[in-house]
């Protein structure tokens, strides 16, 4: 049955929204849709340029308003999603939900969108009737759009990822703390930096004794020092040794691949530790793969290279990868660059390989608009 396009957006004007609003811009998204615009704190207040014959912001709280649209997408969070989406249900709303956020992503009725690797377990569910659709975790998301080849090709015994979090995945609280943190230690000892002839002990010791010391204030969203330091733990402590950003890995790679219990395909086991560190939005990960066998690197270059139009494979050299390869070079783009591609010294079905993505766009925003695209063209 063909969707509406009456598409409500809540969240727009947060960090992920904001990134969200960017991109349908500039992909002609608003052409195809009427757009309404909610808020959860201003309703009634001017919705921004894109609105057409709706211009006042409605309020993101009144299930009839929303029952009003073909189409919700939301960035707004999970407590607006525990908190609308059951009601909107219950009073008989059928219309297509895509959420950016974790609440409903591990439901049965459910699918964990990331179309240029899982697109027919997208059109599997939409042939079944299926209307939520819940972005991935940001890590699982750029991983997969990485070297999502490999598991498509069923290649994958076990893998294991480190991760490299930035501090966008907190919110925009967290990045402001991690460059507030940053400008407090250089201010400490600007001008012991500026004399060359001062002794880097002396800095060093005035840096550590200030991290050691930082207001409540300095560190009221991350907890602890970030800006010179690294925190091994992301999200809730599941209390088996195990974070729940870690969890994720294994739970959101199988069911984006529509694999595990319930599915009949066993689960490719995924472990590893996720580490915020002081980047801004692009998440790295260090990946370890036991394959089922030995490939030669050159195929699995191929493999990777050819799987979508975003993915880029940097030769494993010193000057590629510090050009390609970090952070500061992937961040407001959608390439995925996946480098450092080389044989383990474990054996030849162990290969390593490290990947960047941009956390707010592979990460969040751009499955969701591309969702909305595969709704608008059924
Ligand atoms: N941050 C991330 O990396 C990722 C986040 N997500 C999901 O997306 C959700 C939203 O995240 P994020 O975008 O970071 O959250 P934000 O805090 O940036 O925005 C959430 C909402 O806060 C309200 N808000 C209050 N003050 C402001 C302000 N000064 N500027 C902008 N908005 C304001 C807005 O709602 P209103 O207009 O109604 O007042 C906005 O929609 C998360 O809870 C998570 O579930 C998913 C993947 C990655
Ligand atoms: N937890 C991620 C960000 C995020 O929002 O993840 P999720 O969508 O799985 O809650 C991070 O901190 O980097």
């Amino acid at each position: 049955m063909k969707v509406g396009n009456v598409v409500g957006l809540v969240g727009w004007r947060g960090m992920v929204g904001s990134v969200l609003m960017d991109r349908m811009q500039a992909e002609g998204d608003f052409d195809l849709i009427e757009p309404i615009f909610f808020s959860t704190s201003n309703a009634g207040g001017a919705a921004p340029a894109m609105a057409k014959n709706e211009k006042k912001l409605k309020d993101a709280t009144d299930i009839d308003a929303l029952k009003a649209c073909d189409i919700i997408i939301t960035c707004q969070g999970g407590d607006y999603t525990n908190e609308a989406f059951p009601k909107l249900r219950a009073a008989g709303w059928k219309g297509h939900w895509i959420d950016a956020a974790s609440a409903l992503r591990m439901q049965d009725d459910a699918v964990i969108i990331l179309d240029p690797v899982n697109m027919p377990v997208i059109q599997n569910a939409l042939a079944k009737g299926g209307n939520n659709w819940v972005g991935g975790n940001c890590t699982v998301s750029c991983m997969l759009m990485g070297v999502g080849a490999l598991f498509k090709a069923g290649l994958v015994e076990w893998m294991s990822t480190q991760t490299y979090q930035a501090a966008s995945g907190g919110g925009a609280q967290h990045m402001r703390e991690l460059l507030a943190q940053f400008g407090t230690l250089n201010h400490e000892v600007k001008a012991l930096l500026a004399d060359p002839t001062s002794a880097i002990l002396e800095i060093d010791r005035k840096v550590i004794a200030k991290q050691r010391g930082l207001e409540d204030a300095e560190k009221a969203n991350f907890g602890v020092p970030l800006g010179g330091s690294l925190i091994p733990w992301i999200d809730k402590d599941l209390g088996n040794g195990v974070s729940r950003e870690e969890w994720k890995g294994m739970a959101e790679t199988n069911k984006i691949m529509g694999w595990g219990e319930g599915f009949g395909t066993p689960a490719v086991p995924v472990d590893g530790y996720c580490v915020r560190i002081g980047a801004m939005r692009c998440h790295s990960q260090a990946l370890t793969f036991k394959l089922k066998k030995d490939v030669p690197v050159a195929d699995i270059e191929a493999m990777i290279a050819a799987d979508n139009e975003w993915v880029k494979v940097v030769p494993n050299n010193r000057e590629d990868t510090m050009r390609d390869l970090t952070p500061v070079a992937v961040t407001g783009t959608l390439t995925i660059p996946v480098g450092r591609i080389r044989k383990m010294a474990m054996g030849p079905e162990y290969v390593g390989a490290f990947t960047i993505g941009d956390q707010l766009l592979w990460g969040a925003a751009e499955p969701l608009r591309r969702m909305l695209r595969i709704l608008l063209a059924a």
